[in-house]
């Protein structure tokens, strides 16, 4: 759920945000896993550190009465590992939780700003340019500022929920001593962040005017000497100034009261810890070690407590930028304009297709593959493993050197092999290839369209250019579809070609389409877009895909597996998976990155 506040452009709810978060982290197992791990392990030394000093408190009387050293010796040496395990520990904590927390608001930058090229330009035109291009400028900058506030905070967190186990273990009754602080800290927050937010944003906001006025100085010198202004412009910038000292000075001050704040609660806790501690030690209900304990362990959330509330502002700020971000990035895509439904459907048949390009080489060892109508069919193999050919034959745009491949519409048959000769026009009307090798005809982007279907109206050709979300950049042109494309013109990256190859294949609209494009780069915002232009082409048509990254291949309704020219595993990607076999392999390494 978004709600759409003032703004036109939606901002997401906080359980939205916190999902959208959430996703993005639990996408990246390689990072989080291990930033969980050493997270919880360097808490769990932070927590054990006052713990064994506590029970070294304890053993002291009772080396005194026994004189056996050994159990106090052990306690030493476990001591000394901890601490070195804890800073290794903290250390390599802090860096992976950075790791993650950068990656993921890398994705969900990228995810944002994707979405934002994308925008319908009807939303753009309501929303205004300045809501949109704050979001993906302010406040994307913002958050990726507070990535390392925010890595901090998850670590403190960690921290405080393991020491609060750590407490509990030692004692309940000193774990609700601990607990006296809670109070104390809403009290200061409570009168600190309605002061704080504003202030920040008042001081921000001087500093820019006080730069504003020495620069304007700056810049109009010759003005500024010509009319004699440099006394009344000194004056300027000298108020200027003291405006913003006199907010950084009130902010410092604030937080200094918030710190003294933070270190009364500190103080109430301690004391509560120790007096607890007293009659709980007087009534002989825990040792002295137990104490102790506690009070270390106390005084060791300090560091981690003080960060966790003075980050509250940050926090608060970086979760507005996020949920503007989120917003942004789940608008959801508009429904299609319904295009004209291709050919009655197709089914496909190779059987026994062999193929070899030098004599005595097969690259392709009795294939038989069926392609349901109006199904989709991934291709997955290692580089050479002969998909390309495959697809190639199936298109038509290669001869097998044996066997055959039957396209039937349930009414005619075209038979594609070595003994059959088969008009251009006719395989044309059946099938549509896109190769890796795609190009753009010399002309205008809408000759390239009217070439695939003649007289196709600019409407038609506009809802083709949505369909494989290439009506952005099109629309950006300075000639729109005027435009003149080609191989001199040079206005066209290598995946707006494939776009074009893709719009171009729409509009011919044969019911069987073979896909083999390999321009974009995993997880590049080329190359979701070409996926969904992908997508929009397989929609309703008897389709062989190439999967040159397994995205593609998880979004067809069965898959096949090519390894040295033979089928080795077919099946739906959920079968795959849970066989566990080769393509169960390539998923796991390709879904790691
Ligand atoms: N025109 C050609 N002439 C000779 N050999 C070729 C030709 N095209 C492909 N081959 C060979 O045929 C084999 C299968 O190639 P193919 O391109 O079909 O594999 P692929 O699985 O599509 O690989 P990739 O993923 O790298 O595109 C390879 O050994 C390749 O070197």
């Amino acid at each position: 759920m978004t709600t759409t506040t003032g703004e036109l452009l939606p901002i997401a709810t906080g359980r939205v945000t916190a999902r959208a978060v959430l996703r993005q982290v639990l996408a990246h197992p390689r990072q989080w896993i291990p930033a969980l791990l050493l997270s919880l392990a360097s808490s769990a030394g932070t927590v054990a550190l006052p713990i064994l000093l506590g029970a070294l408190v304890d053993q002291v009387p009772i080396v005194a009465r026994t004189g056996d050293t050994g159990p106090l010796a052990a306690l030493i040496v476990a001591l000394v590992l901890v601490m070195l395990a804890g800073v290794v520990l903290t250390a390599a904590a802090g860096r992976a939780l950075q790791r993650l927390a950068a990656q993921v608001g890398a994705d969900l930058r990228e995810r944002v700003v994707e979405r934002a090229l994308r925008l319908d330009t009807r939303v753009l035109e309501r929303a205004g340019h300045g809501d949109i291009a704050s979001r993906v400028t302010d406040d994307v900058e913002l958050f990726m500022e507070a990535i390392p506030v925010l890595s901090g905070v998850t670590a403190s967190l960690i921290t405080v929920v393991v020491a609060a186990i750590g407490f509990v273990s030692l004692d309940w009754r000193l774990a609700l001593a601990f607990a006296a602080v809670l109070p104390v800290h809403v009290i200061g927050l409570r009168w600190y962040l309605p002061k704080a937010g504003p202030r920040y944003a008042a001081e921000r906001r001087l500093a820019a005017e006080r730069s504003r006025v020495l620069l304007s100085s700056l810049r109009g010198r010759p003005t500024v000497q010509a009319y004699q202004m440099a006394e009344l412009q000194s004056g300027r910038l000298r108020s200027a100034s003291a405006s913003a000292l006199e907010a950084t000075v009130g902010l410092v001050r604030l937080v200094a009261r918030f710190g003294l704040c933070l270190n009364g609660a500190e103080a109430v806790g301690l004391s509560a810890v120790l007096a607890t501690g007293f009659l709980l030690v007087n009534a002989d209900l825990v040792s002295v070690g137990a104490v102790t304990a506690a009070a270390l362990l106390f005084h060791r959330l300090f560091g981690p407590l003080g960060w966790l509330l003075m980050s509250v502002d940050d926090v608060q700020r970086a979760g507005a930028a996020l949920s503007r971000m989120v917003g942004v990035a789940g608008i959801p895509d508009p429904e299609p304009a319904p295009l004209p439904a291709p050919r009655g459907p197709v089914t496909v048949r190779a059987e026994g297709v062999d193929h070899a390009y030098v004599e005595g080489r097969l690259v392709l060892d009795r294939v038989d593959l069926e392609l349901p109508a109006a199904g989709s069919v991934a291709l997955v193999g290692a580089s050479g493993a002969g998909k390309t050919t495959l697809a190639g034959i199936i298109g038509g745009a290669i001869t097998p050197t044996q066997g055959r491949v039957v396209l039937s519409d349930g009414e005619r048959e075209l038979i594609l092999s070595a003994d059959t000769v088969v008009d251009e026009d006719e395989l044309r009307d059946w099938v549509g290839i896109v190769a890796q090798e795609t190009y753009v005809f010399t002309g205008t982007l809408r000759e390239e369209l009217t070439l695939a279907r003649p007289g196709i109206t600019d409407d038609e050709i506009w809802m083709i250019l949505e369909r494989v979300v290439a009506d952005g950049w099109v629309r950006a042109l300075p000639d729109g579809l005027d435009t003149p494309v080609g191989p001199n013109t040079a206005v066209l990256s290598a995946a707006h070609v494939q776009q074009l190859a893709l719009a171009r294949l729409l509009a011919r609209n044969p019911p069987l389409v073979v896909l083999d494009e390999a321009t974009a780069e995993a997880g590049s915002a080329g190359a979701r877009q070409l996926e969904a232009a992908g997508r929009a082409l397989i929609k309703d048509r008897t389709a062989l895909v190439v999967a040159h990254r397994l995205t593609q291949a998880r979004e067809c309704d069965k898959i096949v597996v090519l390894d040295d020219g033979k089928i080795v595993e077919a099946g739906s990607h959920e079968e795959l998976v849970a066989a566990g076999g080769r393509y169960a392999a390539l998923w796991a390494s390709w879904s790691a990155h």
